[in-house]
């Protein structure tokens, strides 16, 4: 029997005013070509990921649209009058690209994630589509944001990332996956989340930026 398949949807900001903690953390290194290595490196792990059938980045840039078109993603701009802040556009991005997706298994993935490896990403959606009927989510690796949220067929993402997200899909009554996955659960927010990621395995791309910057990111 063919295993069902996932739409992932990953919501990349326009790298100008994206990452902004993370700004200086590879010296010498132009903070937006940062910010586009983490993305790609996402991205690139999604597709290559067996539980994944497509891949919709949501995104006004037009380098990230250009550079995930050519790895093999589809691309939506993002949502128009997405909201007041920051996490109401994030939310608003991935409503819009789930409901572009259609009505079959669809997941949210942030797009920070530089040493996620397919097979742990695999992992999760599997785990998710073990109950039917109920959301799921993969909480970040101190245990408050969301890295993944997941919804089965027919059931609205209703996405609620922000700060305290973990809580949040909590109490929509999405249900908490316990699997280990560290480079799932790894999003790079900080410099110290970086060099984290660093120790697990950082894709190729973000990778190349650490080697020709530093030998450590710190
Ligand atoms: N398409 C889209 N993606 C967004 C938007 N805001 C955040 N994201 C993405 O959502 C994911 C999680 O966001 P954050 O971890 O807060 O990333 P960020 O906003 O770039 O980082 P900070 O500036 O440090 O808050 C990242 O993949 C971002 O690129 C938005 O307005 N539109
Ligand atoms: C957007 C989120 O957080 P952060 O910006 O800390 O990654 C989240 O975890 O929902």
């Amino acid at each position: 029997m063919t295993e069902p398949s996932w739409t992932v949807v990953v919501p990349v900001k326009r790298l100008e005013g994206a990452k902004s903690r993370l700004r200086g953390a590879l010296p010498g290194v132009p903070h937006e070509a940062l910010a586009l290595a983490l993305a790609l490196d996402t991205v690139d792990a999604v597709l290559a990921c067996d539980a994944v059938g497509a891949v919709l980045v949501v995104t006004d840039d037009t380098r990230v649209a250009a550079a995930v078109r050519a790895a093999g993603a589809r691309v939506l701009p993002d949502a128009p009058d997405a909201g007041p802040d920051a996490a109401a556009r994030l939310n608003a991005a991935l409503r819009h690209g789930a409901a572009t997706a259609g009505g079959g298994l669809v997941a949210g993935l942030t797009a920070d994630l530089p040493a996620l490896r397919p097979a742990e990403l695999g992992a999760a959606l599997r785990a998710a589509g073990h109950l039917p009927g109920v959301r799921h989510f993969v909480a970040d690796a101190p245990g408050d944001g969301t890295v993944l949220l997941a919804a089965p067929a027919g059931v609205p993402l209703d996405p609620r990332f922000g700060v305290g997200s973990a809580a949040a899909h909590a109490a929509s009554g999405a249900l908490s996956l316990a699997g280990a996955w560290p480079t799932l659960r790894r999003d790079v927010d900080t410099p110290a989340d970086l060099a984290v990621a660093a120790g697990l395995g950082l894709g190729p791309r973000t990778a190349t930026l650490a080697a020709g910057c530093c030998p450590t990111p710190a």
